[in-house]
């Protein structure tokens, strides 16, 4: 049995003040019967990480180095003694606005377990993809660049993230989000094997507000979301963690 992943990717959003969201969270929905994930701004992981939350913090990218000449970059190894256990890689947005190819993302991937670090692997086909009935194909072309060989349950959770749901309102029908989710387990248990990939965990992500959390936790091969917007209020955030906690 999976247990249900809420994690909240806060973006370029949050100042100090924002650790108020997380007590707030951590208040009402900390002895949730899932886990939950925050991933803030990289400035805020250290003061995120003292709240005693009980919530995992997590970056939301790294360099595949772990040290070097790279100006304004982080590497996995600082996540981690800043408080981190989770960093994610391969967001379409790090893609889009930073040229991130599959190569990239899987060295990140490798660095995140160097340090220690779960990596949360994101993929997702663009509306033109979707459009040309090229999902599945775009979705096994990246998890096959993406993902690194020794992927585990322990080390990696996958998030599918359709690019054109993302902060738009719109989501994939359930049915479609079921079958895509289907199709990423069953390339999993193709490279990895059936035991192994049961372990890891799929999140979808892109639009998961409170009035759609709980259907689409509930779709089979959905082990919880990847939450933007929708993480950066308690309020919202709150019934999306009861809603993986069902
Ligand atoms: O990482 C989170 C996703 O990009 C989803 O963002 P969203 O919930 O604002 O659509």
């Amino acid at each position: 049995m999976r247990r249900k992943i809420a994690a909240g990717n806060w973006k370029m959003n949050g100042l100090r003040a924002q650790a108020a969201v997380v007590e707030a969270l951590a208040a009402e929905h900390g002895g949730a019967d899932c886990e939950v994930v925050i991933c803030p701004p990289a400035p805020l992981i250290p003061l995120l990480a003292g709240l005693g939350s009980g919530f995992a913090i997590g970056g939301q990218d790294c360099h595949p180095a772990a040290s070097g000449a790279h100006t304004g970059d982080l590497s996995a190894e600082m996540l981690a003694d800043a408080g981190a256990s989770h960093v994610i890689v391969g967001h379409s947005e790090r893609r889009t606005d930073h040229g991130e190819d599959d190569a990239l993302v899987r060295a990140k991937a490798e660095a995140a377990w160097r340090a220690g670090l779960v990596a949360i692997i994101c993929i997702g086909e663009t509306e033109a993809e979707r459009d040309a009935d090229r999902t599945l194909p775009v979705i096994d072309a990246q998890l096959a660049g993406s993902v690194p060989d020794g992927a585990t349950g322990a080390n990696t959770v996958i998030a599918y993230e359709p690019v054109w749901a993302i902060g738009t309102g719109r989501t994939p029908s359930p049915d479609d989000i079921e079958h895509v989710h289907r199709a990423i387990r069953a390339g999993l248990a193709g490279r990895f094997g059936a035991d192994p990939s049961e372990a890891i965990r799929l999140l979808y992500g892109g639009s998961v507000k409170p009035g759609n959390a709980a259907e689409i936790f509930a779709l089979s091969d959905v082990d919880g979301g990847l939450v933007g917007g929708a993480s950066l209020k308690a309020e919202d955030f709150g019934p999306i963690i009861a809603a993986a906690a069902r």
